[in-house]
């Protein structure tokens, strides 16, 4: 699928220097994709090269979040142009299926379109990847984790304990595929009235950073909650590049320093698997 040489992701059609990131929940709803389109925005804003996988097919919504309105465009079987959004390079099942067409998707199936995602995209020269996983710790984020070794996980959760606990979930899979953990970001932090500003912790306090204790890891943010960040999102503008000054951008915008601000680089003693499955089995 991949080769890492001189601590780079070497892809067929591009590379990857800096880091693939594997942005998990432990069940939907919680936030995950619009903390990929907005992290990836944030990341972009400090001058990074970014490209999105959006791998979770059921629910994918990273070209409505991103905007995304090209179709992928081919230069031949192997070679495929993805559509790019404000310098942002994304690919998604639904780049090839409308958005209400029902996909029965398998594992294996899934895993056959992600090695043609990272195998047959022509990426060019990227720094950070993001991942979007389905939610849960089913066989489809198993079977991805499994697939890209190289990829740290990114937690999101919601401060509620029963989120908190099935997020708990995703860092004992993550273990066992031995990924690294990048740490927790913990959305809907609290409620931020758009009217009088007022502060209000609806779905509980500290359940990120409770969760980050507990899997060893940091907590990287609290994002508030405000309709304006889901307006945005069905309308394809991500808040980061629309306002980056407003409190939830300038909190993406601290996450994605804390993450360039560690060491870069791709561990060459881990394997990348190679896939031999039939994919259309
Ligand atoms: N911080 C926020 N403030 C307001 N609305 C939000 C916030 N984060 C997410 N939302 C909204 O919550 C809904 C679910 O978000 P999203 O689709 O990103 O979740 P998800 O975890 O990726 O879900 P799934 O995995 O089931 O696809 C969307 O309508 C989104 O606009």
């Amino acid at each position: 699928m991949y080769e890492v040489k001189d601590k780079k992701v070497i892809l067929e059609h591009g590379s990857i220097n800096k880091g693939i990131i594997a942005v998990a929940s432990g069940k939907g709803g919680v936030g995950k994709s619009t903390v990929t389109v907005n992290l990836a925005t944030a990341l972009a804003k400090l001058g990074y090269k970014v490209g999105i996988i959006d791998a979770d097919v059921r629910g994918f919504s990273v070209p409505r979040i991103l905007g995304v309105v090209d179709k992928p465009k081919a230069v031949s079987e192997k070679e495929i142009i993805p559509p790019e959004v404000r310098g942002i390079k994304a690919i998604s099942m639904g780049s090839f299926v409308g958005e209400n067409e029902p996909v029965i998707w398998r594992a294996p199936l899934l895993t056959g379109a992600l090695e043609q995602f990272f195998k047959d995209i022509r990426w060019g020269k990227l720094d950070y990847m993001l991942i979007d996983l389905p939610p849960g710790t089913g066989d489809m984020p198993l079977n991805i984790m499994q697939k890209v070794p190289h990829a740290e996980t990114l937690v999101v959760t919601t401060p509620q304990v029963t989120a908190t606990k099935v997020a708990g979930r995703i860092g004992a899979m993550a273990e066992k595929m031995d990924h690294e953990i990048l740490g927790v970001v913990e959305n809907m932090a609290y409620y931020r009235c758009e009217e009088c500003g007022h502060k209000d912790y609806i779905f509980g306090k500290d359940g990120g950073k409770d969760l980050a204790d507990f899997m060893g890891t940091e907590l990287l943010g609290q994002l508030p909650l405000i309709s304006e960040v889901r307006r945005r999102s069905d309308s394809g503008n991500p808040i980061v590049f629309d306002k980056p000054d407003s409190e939830i951008s300038q909190e993406f915008i601290k996450i994605a320093k804390i993450i360039a601000e560690r060491e870069a680089g791709f561990d060459e003693e881990i394997e990348p698997l190679k896939l031999n499955m039939d994919v259309n089995k």
